[in-house]
């Protein structure tokens, strides 16, 4: 049945995806409110909460999920965290939107795909926001078109400035690229079928240890190959861009010529910094369409079988790139549930 007021949302994890999607969720997004946020660190939710009125504080997520007004989840803590807060969502029948990764293996993934089938109801959205991107949303009109006919390759570079602490190689794959292996299923409608990863020496802007940049290759169910260069110590801005390569044409997105300046002998535009800036308005969409698809009673959106298949390619990635040469992609039959 479709609601009336505002949705009461609780978000968990208040860092720094959380904090920005609480101030989102009270001061961009239509029909929501934030009810109730957890963290673990008592003070960062503290932060996140001030100046919302009638929004409870906790380190709990599970008393969160249960406080007063709460009708739906944002889980926005780290990927390891976030099995244990969907079956708690889930325990408590709530609607959740949940951060990328679903979680940080396919068998964990798995567990919550279970645990969704049981409810009988689908209760998840994943937050692969890249798909609310006005320019992939365009690349994706013009390839389901059929203009340029059937699509053969898609080239990705994917550049940070730079890493937080604790982030490992591993993490390029499950971390970063995982936004590739969600937009590559989307925009091909194809599964993922094998992974091989190269290595270049490390940058040296790369802290020691860290296999950055690398180059990574997908094969498809529909015969495609794509490639994405990863690459997050870059140094000097923020680039997401895709080109696709199909029969008839090309179709290119993210060169990022919003604002080109002409001036006193230079011409040029800026570089993004950082994700929350280049994806600011896919952030925005995603969370109104949660929310608005939430109030009708119902889910829509990457799945947690997209959560789930990304998942399985992020673990042949990481094997792929231990040495492994190149991975098949393991993926258990998709069930009726989810197509
Ligand atoms: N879609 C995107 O572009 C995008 C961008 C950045 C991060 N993310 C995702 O958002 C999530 C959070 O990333 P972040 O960069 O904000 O990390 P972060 O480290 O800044 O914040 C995570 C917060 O969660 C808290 N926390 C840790 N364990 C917890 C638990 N069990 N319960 C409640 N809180 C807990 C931490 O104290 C911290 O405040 C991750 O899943 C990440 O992959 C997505
Ligand atoms: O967690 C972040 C986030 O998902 C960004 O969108 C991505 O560009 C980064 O590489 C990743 O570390």
């Amino acid at each position: 049945m479709a609601q009336r007021g505002p949705l009461g949302v609780a978000v968990i994890g208040t860092g720094k995806m959380g904090a920005d999607h609480v101030r989102r969720l009270h001061e961009v997004t239509n029909g929501a409110r934030v009810a109730a946020v957890a963290d673990v660190d008592a003070e960062r939710a503290k932060r996140a909460a001030d100046g919302i009125e009638g929004c409870s504080v906790h380190t709990d997520p599970i008393a969160a999920m249960r406080a007063d007004g709460v009708e739906a989840v944002l889980i926005a803590s780290p990927g390891p965290a976030h099995e244990a807060a969907l079956l708690a969502a889930f325990a408590h029948d709530l609607p959740v939107l949940c951060e990328k990764p679903l979680t940080p293996d396919a068998a964990s993934a798995l567990r919550v795909l279970e645990a969704e089938r049981r409810l009988g109801h689908r209760r998840v959205q994943v937050g692969f926001m890249r798909r609310y991107d006005t320019e992939y949303a365009r690349l994706k009109s013009l390839l389901d078109s059929g203009e340029l006919g059937r699509p053969l390759m898609l080239h990705n570079r994917h550049r940070n400035v730079s890493t937080p602490p604790g982030f490992t190689s591993a993490m390029l794959i499950s971390d970063s690229v995982v936004h590739e292996m969600d937009i590559t299923r989307w925009l091909l409608g194809q599964e993922i079928t094998a992974v091989t990863v190269l290595c270049p020496t490390p940058s040296g802007n790369a802290p020691e240890g860290l296999r950055d940049p690398q180059l990574v290759l997908f094969e498809t169910d529909g015969g495609a190959v794509v490639d994405v260069e990863i690459n997050v110590n870059c140094g000097f801005g923020y680039q997401v861009q895709a080109e696709v390569v199909c029969e008839r044409g090309t179709a290119r997105i993210g060169d990022g010529h919003a604002l080109v300046t002409t001036a006193a002998g230079r011409w040029g535009g800026a570089v993004a910094q950082d994700f929350v800036e280049r994806f600011e308005d896919a952030y925005d969409r995603q969370m109104q369409a949660w929310v608005d698809a939430t109030r009708r009673g119902e889910v829509t959106g990457p799945s947690a079988w997209d959560g789930y298949a990304t998942a399985a390619v992020c673990e042949a990635g990481v094997r792929a790139q231990t040495g492994g040469g190149r991975i098949a992609v393991e993926l258990v039959e998709r069930p009726d549930f989810y197509r």
